[in-house]
């Protein structure tokens, strides 16, 4: 059942559709800003706030002097115009202000410049001339930074050389130095990137631009871009590719970045880092370990950055690169509902794979668009099943994304494919309690009638979660409430009994019982006129209108007890009470009271209504010792049966007895007559169905199985229309009691006969199967045994029980 095929399934709590609409996140757009604006927890991890090295050396490197040609590396920036110093080079120690600028070699002027902090950490450019931030910790020190440069972190700014908070600093100019050389101004990177992607779009790619590529090569500038100097000097219009080719075999050994801060800056949405660092050789298939191996791209296309995603594809990620719990970056963007990203991968040539696929996950979280776009691109398979047989159909269905299923039914997806437990997705339905789906469902033609490898239907699952539109909705469709499941359990089994769904379920099993009924009065085949032989005052008729079973014949028919080994009855007629009643025990003279033999029927035969029927007197009936007339009216059981019954085909109960006429409440209908045994004997029978026990101690039973009369037939009911009484007749051994059956309310014509079997009766049978009387009060039930059963010894499995008197 769902229920249980559920369990297995994995199961991640997701939004519901309308959390998922209000929160549904924005594509974002990559920006050369620090990403300030990330969520916290995010930035929380990634960013911590930067310090300064302006005062630290790093070891010569010969391809930087190589590339130096032996001159200063820096760059003064003075309102955006920037000039390269090339002054001579003494030291071959480099320095950089921060980790996100590359390393340089300096002449004496800026490495003292350097050491003043007079370089802005965040593009690496001198602030000497011109108008530039100045924070001053104390006296003695100075801070330069341009005002774009500076840190952020929760949408504080802050001095990127020690932290300051950035409005302590004041904006100073100073006038503008003489400069050794002036140099072209620095080429923006976005030209060439423009270019890049133009000839990606050559290819069918995204023609987007990198964002702020519109931005003058001042404001880049002013924004801290962090492209080396040396890999400028190149041709104003070359393409990213050869930015990146050239910068592979150029750039130093030693990588500024750790591969790691790739991940987090694809993670934020920081392009210029990535930039920087896939220019600086930081591999793009980098796997993070404590990130369940997940690459950049994951985290790019987890956050919608497209363009992000695009530079690492440029330079060479894989797109469909497994982690650990077999993602690609595909799914991530799908599950995310960035449809720009998931477009772009697509046309890069991102593919699904085996098993959960992207369609699976964007049908699971509602996104309507991305799984339109995924069908419509013709490369996914809408039937595909994941590891657990589960189709996208199915996930929609259990997260009740009705616009889904709606548009995956028209897109031909095929709704009779049964997961792992058999289930198909109307079970899915009727687990998620989702009546529109369950009715857009059937009315494609879904079989209500579809069982799982449990033996439920979908209206065993709606009743078990208690789905009561569900339930409905199966019941008005014709589903089966009385199949039952491989547990023997039938949908009403299923739910508790205070439950709405059992409330419906069981008004319709009794509209159905009525209307069988009704029915079998038409359909009837009567198997015996008296199954009695004529022994009895009445017929007994057999009728059978549920199945072909024949009238029993495998006992017989016997009006009175009988035995078949001595029971040694005292019928010593000097041994009994009688009474000296001249007339029928009905005139005032009549003596019955005063003896045990007092008459408990009134004049029709019926018990007194004083009659206690909880804990019933013994009842002495008028003998052949007494002085009164046969005819005397303490004389009921003894006269037999004298209402008009019938032996009849239940539909799960086997055979049973139903009253052909209404009887009123008192009457005597039947006594329960078969073999007088002992209990010794009682032990060793094998079949221990029809046992009722004389006593209390068990000391002697009756057992119909053999030799019995129409109380054989009798079935047990919570709620019984009969009870059962010790009569005495012709003798008064206490011994052998008669077990008389006495209307305990008005019974129409029609229904079945019962008593109650007793708690007995039930812990001992309810392990082989449950009572089926159909009452709203039923004891018996296989749900309500379920906590009985749990309590019983294996062996009262074995040991043969009596019905005692209840
Ligand atoms: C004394 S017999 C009653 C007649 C029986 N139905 C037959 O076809 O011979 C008792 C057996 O009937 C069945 N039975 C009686 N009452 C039942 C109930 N409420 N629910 C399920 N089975 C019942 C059980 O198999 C039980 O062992």
């Amino acid at each position: 059942a769902p229920a249980q095929v559920a369990d297995g399934k994995e199961r991640t709590q997701i939004s519901s559709p309308e959390s998922v609409n209000l929160n549904k996140p924005q594509e974002p757009t990559s920006d050369l800003c620090l990403s300030a604006d990330v969520p916290g927890s995010v930035m929380e991890e990634a960013q911590e706030l930067p310090l300064c090295s302006c005062r630290m050396e790093t070891p010569k490197s010969r391809e930087i002097l190589t590339l130096a040609d032996r001159k200063c590396m820096a760059t003064e920036s003075v309102d955006g115009q920037l000039t390269r110093c090339q002054g001579a080079i003494l030291k071959h120690e480099m320095m950089r202000p921060s980790n996100s600028v590359q390393l340089l070699v300096l002449c004496e002027d800026h490495r003292n410049g350097m050491v003043k902090h007079q370089c802005c950490p965040g593009c690496g450019f001198f602030c000497r001339a011109g108008t530039f931030m100045e924070c001053q910790p104390d006296l003695s020190i100075s801070h330069r930074f341009h005002r774009a440069c500076a840190s952020v972190l929760k949408g504080q700014s802050f001095c990127p050389h020690c932290g300051e908070e950035a409005g302590k600093a004041k904006e100073v100019t100073i006038a503008k130095a003489d400069t050794t050389s002036t140099v072209p101004p620095v080429p923006a990177l976005a030209g060439r990137a423009d270019s890049s992607l133009s000839a990606r779009s050559a290819h069918g790619l995204d023609t987007a631009a990198v964002p702020g590529s519109s931005r003058s090569p001042t404001t880049l500038v002013g924004l801290g871009t962090t492209v080396p100097p040396p890999v400028l000097q190149g041709p104003p219009r070359e393409t990213l590719e050869s930015i990146l080719v050239a910068l592979d075999t150029e750039k130093p050994k030693k990588l500024r970045f750790h591969p790691k801060q790739l991940y987090l800056s694809a993670k934020q949405g920081e392009l210029k880092k990535v930039l920087l660092m896939l220019v600086d050789g930081i591999d793009p298939n980098f796997k993070m370990d404590s990130q369940n191996k997940r690459t950049p791209l994951h985290a790019a296309a987890e956050g919608g950055y497209k363009d992000i995603c695009h530079m690492l594809v440029q330079a060479g990620a894989n797109l469909d690169m497994c982690d650990e719990d077999q993602r690609t970056p595909l799914m991530e963007a799908c599950e995310n509902n960035y449809m720009e990203t998931v477009q772009y991968l697509l046309r890069a040539g991102a593919s699904d794979v085996e098993g959960f696929t992207c369609l699976h996950l964007a049908a699971k979280s509602g996104h309507y668009n991305i799984v339109e776009h995924l069908l419509s691109t013709g490369l996914i398979n809408i039937n595909c099943q994941d590891d657990g047989g589960w189709t996208a159909m199915i996930w929609a269905t259990e997260y009740k994304h009705v616009d889904q299923v709606n548009l995956l039914l028209c897109k031909g997806a095929d709704i009779s494919i049964r997961d792992k437990e058999e289930n198909i997705c109307l079970h899915w339905a009727a687990f998620s309690g989702s009546v529109e789906i369950a009715e857009l469902l059937l009315n494609a033609r879904c079989d209500l009638q579809a069982v799982n490898i449990h033996g439920d239907s979908p209206l065993h699952i709606a009743a078990r979660e208690n789905r009561l539109e569900c339930v409905t909705l199966f019941l008005t469709r014709g589903a089966d409430v009385f199949l039952k499941n491989r547990e023997g359990e039938t949908p009403p089994d299923c739910c508790s009994h205070n439950s709405k769904a059992w409330a419906a379920l069981q008004a319709n099993t009794r509209e159905r019982d009525d209307k069988n009924t009704r029915l079998s009065r038409v359909e009837e085949k009567v198997l015996q006129s008296d199954v009695a032989l004529g022994q009895e005052s009445v017929p007994l008729p057999c009728v059978n209108s549920v199945d072909s079973e024949p009238h029993p014949d495998d006992y017989k028919y016997i009006p009175e007890n009988c035995v078949t080994s001595p029971m040694n009855i005292d019928r010593n007629i000097t041994h009994l009470q009688y009474c000296v009643c001249k007339e029928d025990c009905s005139t005032s003279i009549c003596m019955c009271g005063q003896l045990s033999l007092r008459c408990w029927y009134d004049k029709r035969g019926c018990l007194l209504p004083e009659f206690c029927r909880e804990e019933p007197p013994l009842i002495f009936e008028c003998n052949h010792a007494c002085s009164c007339w046969r005819t005397c009216k303490n004389r009921v059981v003894q006269n037999g049966i004298r209402t008009r019954l019938q032996v009849f085909r239940t539909s799960k109960k086997g055979w049973g007895v139903r009253a052909v006429q209404d009887i009123p409440q008192g009457t005597f209908v039947c006594e329960y007559v078969g073999e007088i045994i002992s209990e010794a004997e009682a032990e060793m029978r094998q079949n221990d169905t029809y046992l009722f026990s004389l006593d209390d101690k068990d000391l002697y039973c009756i057992d119909a199985r053999f030799y019995g009369n129409i109380s054989r037939f009798l079935n047990h009911m919570c709620e019984p229309n009969l009870f059962a009484c010790r009569v005495f007749t012709k003798h008064q051994d206490l011994r052998f009691p008669h077990i008389a059956f006495f209307a305990s309310e008005n019974i129409k014509a029609g229904e079945e006969l019962g008593f109650n079997y007793g708690d007995h009766f039930w812990e001992v049978k309810s392990k082989l199967f449950s009572c089926d009387c159909g009452s709203s009060k039923c004891k018996y039930s296989s749900a309500a045994m379920a906590s009985l059963q749990a309590d019983s010894t294996p062996e009262e499995l074995t040991a043969p029980f009596f019905v005692h008197l209840a």
